[in-house]
């Protein structure tokens, strides 16, 4: 569904990756793994057309690197960046009303569908979005984007100073999504939450993929996770 090949990113003159290689399949859950500056949000941006790439980004057999965020979005790619990105002063309903995507295709989500999935949210529609809390923001970035019905959503590390209660309700939307159809590529530093939820892990090291494999398989290499996971 979603494929990396040889895929390097810039910023300007910096070269920060070096040969990706990756795939999503459809309906899995993948977990972007590794330490800060690795190169996991890098990756994910340059999927999205926001980062300049060479290489191969292919989506359902079309290349689409070199493609506008908006177009990589409207071919059914979801992106959910690390900072909360709501529109503060817009209200819980408005910033869900941003997300939509407009077409005439009947759309996975209704306000409905959200609503009943994420109550939270039901409840404070007509709140201001910039008093919810963390964990509420975090929801609501990612129920905007759903809003556009993607087919493969890139969260960048949606349990980032979460508290562990809500760090696991976290971990039930994401498994709802995969029930739901929808591909999920996990930007993660927590190990225990992508062990738990993925099919699939790659992690990064120095701008490229120094492990691929299942969780099991990730538990049981001491050395990996030594030498790029832990602290
Ligand atoms: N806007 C930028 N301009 C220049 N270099 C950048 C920029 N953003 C990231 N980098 C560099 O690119 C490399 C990869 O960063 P990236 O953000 O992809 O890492 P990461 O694994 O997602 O970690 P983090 O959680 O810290 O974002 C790092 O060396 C980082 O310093």
């Amino acid at each position: 569904m979603l494929q990396l090949k040889d895929l390097h990113a810039f910023y300007g003159k910096s070269h920060v990756l070096h040969g990706v290689n990756m795939d999503v399949k459809p309906g899995e859950i993948v977990a972007l793994l590794g330490r800060n500056g690795s190169g996991r949000s890098t990756t994910a941006k340059t999927i999205m057309g926001l980062v300049d790439g060479h290489g191969s980004v292919k989506w359902r057999d079309q290349e689409i690197l070199g493609k506008k965020a908006f177009q990589i979005a409207h071919a059914g790619i979801g992106y959910v960046p690390e900072n909360r990105d709501i529109f503060p002063k817009l209200t819980v309903h408005q910033n869900l009303m941003l997300g939509e995507k407009g077409t005439a295709k009947k759309p996975r989500w209704s306000f409905d569908d959200m609503y009943q999935m994420f109550p939270r949210l039901k409840e404070r529609q007509h709140t201001e979005a910039g008093v919810l809390s963390g964990g509420e923001q975090q929801m609501l970035t990612l129920c905007r984007t759903l809003m556009g019905d993607p087919d493969l959503i890139m969260i960048d590390e949606p349990t980032e100073g979460l508290a562990p209660k809500i760090v696991e309700l976290v971990a039930e939307y994401l498994k709802e999504l995969k029930r739901r159809g929808i591909s999920v590529l996990l930007v993660e530093q927590k190990l225990t939450i992508a062990l738990e939820i993925s099919e699939r892990c790659y992690v990064m090291g120095h701008g490229q993929v120094v492990f691929e494999g299942t969780p099991s398989q990730l538990r049981a290499d001491a050395a990996i996770r030594k030498e790029w996971l832990e602290v």
